[in-house]
């Protein structure tokens, strides 16, 4: 089974995308969000440790049960020592719950699953899936997008903006794409990119026939053998110097490459 992680910003079109795929190709969909709101519902341990960790004059609704997630929202994005420890709470519960539905999912016998995660490159996930969906728009259309989107109450654009500033640049998790989806046109245009993107993974799962992953279902050591070559390819894709560098990582290893270039280019002259 594949396993694809969709990622991107806050109001890039994970969620559009995701409809896309569950409605006209009838792929699963784990999301992130939705597993984040249910980790700290009311009765769950997760609950409990917000309440008291921020307080229930400040994060609990006048019903006396509800969180105020926009409160929360407002306290964790604005001071990132309580975001860090918001995410501490949540995010060990969401993937213990995203593994869970993953098995549910190979148990049934699907091709593919996608993994909508906000928050994929930021939490180290991109390791553990086989492709790495971005979705991507510029930062003034992203602002534009999430304040032009209904919600209850909505953002203001200081709200927006913290968000924004809370999460890898866009342009990072550029780097980490095995596909990128350029959200900037239509919805039609949005479409057309998914539809290919979805032909490509069907390719490489054997086609129409769905051969390859049928096999690794019925032959459950051939499908591992598959998972951990598939999972070495994600990492060494992103260990490739060009990406290393397009995302500033400037350890020895790739400063050695770039002088290396460098001497090449300038006929071996010495640096
Ligand atoms: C702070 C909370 C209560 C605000 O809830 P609210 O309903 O207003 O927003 P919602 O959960 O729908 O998130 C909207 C978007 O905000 C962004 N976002 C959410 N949490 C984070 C975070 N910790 N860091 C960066 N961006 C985040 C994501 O792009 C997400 O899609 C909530 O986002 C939360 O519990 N966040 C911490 C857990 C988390 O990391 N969730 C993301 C998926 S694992
Ligand atoms: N191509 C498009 N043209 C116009 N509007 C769009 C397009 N794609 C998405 N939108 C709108 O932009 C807003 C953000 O999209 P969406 O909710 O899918 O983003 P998201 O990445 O899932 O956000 P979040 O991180 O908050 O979950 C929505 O109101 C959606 O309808």
């Amino acid at each position: 089974m594949l396993v694809i992680g969709l990622t991107g910003g806050i109001g890039t079109g994970k969620s559009t995308v995701s409809r896309l795929l569950s409605t006209k190709h009838n792929l699963p969909i784990i999301d992130a969000d939705v597993l984040a709101r249910d980790v700290i519902a009311p009765g769950t341990s997760g609950y409990d440790l917000v309440v008291k960790h921020f307080g229930a004059d400040r994060v609990v609704m006048s019903d006396g049960v509800s969180l105020d997630r926009a409160a929360i929202g407002d306290i964790v994005f604005k001071d990132p020592e309580e975001r860090k420890w918001i995410n501490g709470v949540v995010h060990p519960r969401v993937r213990k719950a995203m593994v869970q539905q993953i098995l549910k999912y190979w148990i049934r016998g699907e091709w593919a699953v996608v993994l909508d995660v906000p928050l994929l490159i930021e939490a180290g996930l991109w390791k553990w899936v086989g492709e790495i969906v971005v979705v991507y728009v510029s930062e003034k259309l992203q602002l534009q997008r999430i304040l032009d989107r209904p919600s209850n109450p909505p953002l203001t654009e200081e709200q927006a903006k913290a968000r924004m500033a809370s999460q890898m640049p866009l342009a990072t998790k550029l780097t980490y794409a095995t596909s990128v989806l350029d959200n900037s046109g239509t919805l039609a245009d949005l479409e057309v990119q998914v539809d290919r993107a979805v032909a490509k993974w069907k390719d490489g799962q054997g086609g129409s026939s769905g051969w390859w992953w049928r096999l690794c279902w019925l032959v459950p050591p051939v499908g591992l053998a598959a998972a951990w070559i598939c999972l070495l390819r994600t990492w060494w894709r992103s260990r490739q110097p060009a990406r290393r560098r397009s995302r500033g990582e400037t350890d020895g290893r790739g400063e050695r490459i770039e002088m290396s270039d460098l001497r090449k280019r300038k006929g071996g002259a010495r640096l």
